[in-house]
């Protein structure tokens, strides 16, 4: 089957002050129809770039990409016609109600007016916005103003839909409760949808595919599970009373004999005892081994933890850094600017 997006060394260069930042260099992929693509990364990675890009927003320095079967230089009108993009910022109007926010996107998209009229009452229902689409935007909480977002890019009943960090700055039941109307229109629909996303939890429990980015390059891509299994690994920790040396020489032949690209443990005294970690693969196999062998030997097992990786430990592999700490310190930065901006009188904050 035709990839539904195919790109092929795809560059976005900018000049600022004088100097060029490659914002994304030289992204070749193939995305299949009907699939759920997490596109991950850190700040500054070129995950936006890439994105306006393929919706056609931003023209690229050299190479190309074809969406739906169109070229986004070339054949741009036919792109825009066929996809949905929901940019960081707050797509809807301030002051106007989302039910007639969904009826003016639908103007513009050429839809009659009974049909822009269908599919509006269609997508409330959908999103579950019915008890505010009398409301004006402003007055919406976060998750329902995302939802109303996500509503306005359905409009025109795209096959591919772009999310460019669909649930940031959401609690954690509004943003499982966005995934759940997510979910649910690709299930509906057999939408393409391709997202960015800050929450690693979300790519790894959602996407079928995991693109990992950095500096412009794509540096991971494959299934979460097989990123997570090649890259980080499982973490055994054991701390054991009695003969240290004969301990961690069991420990180290049992991660080699799981195939652990790195088995070499590392053991450090923990008071009388000696604590004992090494990455093997498949855990939950060894470690009931590992305490059997070790008793065996004499060395007492005073506790035995199995860590499984997330995704932030492959990010952590591949990029040095952790997102998961990263979204902590643009939160508490956030907040810091937050609380220190003045509220002009009578503004809502
Ligand atoms: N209009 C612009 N002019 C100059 N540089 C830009 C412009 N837009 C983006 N960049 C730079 O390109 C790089 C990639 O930016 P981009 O917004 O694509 O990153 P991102 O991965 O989406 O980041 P974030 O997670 O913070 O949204 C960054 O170094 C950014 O500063």
């Amino acid at each position: 089957m035709t990839p539904i997006i195919r790109t092929e060394g795809l560059r976005k260069e900018f000049s600022s002050k004088g100097q060029t930042v490659v914002a994304v260099e030289n992204l070749t992929m193939d995305i299949a129809a009907g699939s759920l693509t997490a596109f991950l990364g850190p700040n500054g990675a070129g995950k936006s770039t890439s994105l306006r890009m393929l919706t056609t927003l931003l023209e690229p320095t050299s190479g190309t990409a074809s969406v739906c079967g169109f070229d986004v230089a070339r054949q741009p009108a036919e792109v825009r016609a066929r996809i949905g993009y929901i940019g960081q910022k707050n797509g809807a109007g301030h002051y106007q109600r989302i039910r007639d926010e969904l009826l003016s996107q639908g103007a513009m998209y050429g839809l009659g007016r009974t049909e822009a009229r269908r599919r509006t009452e269609e997508l409330i229902d959908l999103l579950d916005l019915g008890e505010v689409a009398n409301r004006n935007t402003i007055t919406l909480s976060g998750g329902q103003r995302r939802r109303a977002d996500i509503a306005l890019g359905l409009i025109p009943a795209p096959s591919l839909l772009f999310l460019d960090e669909p649930t940031t700055g959401l609690d954690p039941q509004s943003r499982a409760n966005l995934w759940e109307h997510i979910l649910n229109l690709r299930k509906q629909h057999g939408m393409t949808l391709f997202l960015t996303t800050h929450y690693l939890d979300e790519a790894d429990q959602f996407a079928e595919r995991v693109m990992v980015v950095d500096h412009g390059k794509v540096i991971a891509d494959d299934t979460a599970a097989r990123l997570k299994a090649t890259l980080a690994g499982d973490r055994i920790t054991v701390t054991v009373d009695g003969d240290a040396v004969t301990a961690t020489d069991i420990v180290r032949r049992l991660a080699v004999d799981s195939g652990a690209a790195n088995p070499e443990p590392t053991a450090t005294p923990d008071g009388e005892a000696t604590r004992i970690v090494v990455a093997v693969n498949g855990g939950e196999h060894v470690l009931p081994r590992l305490i059997r062998e070790l008793d065996a030997a004499g060395s007492e097992v005073r506790t035995a933890d199995l860590d499984q990786p997330t995704l932030d430990d492959v990010f952590l592999t591949l990029t040095g850094r952790s997102l998961r700490e990263e979204n902590q310190a643009a939160e508490d930065s956030e907040a810091g600017a937050e609380s220190a901006a003045p509220s002009p009188a009578g503004a809502p904050r």
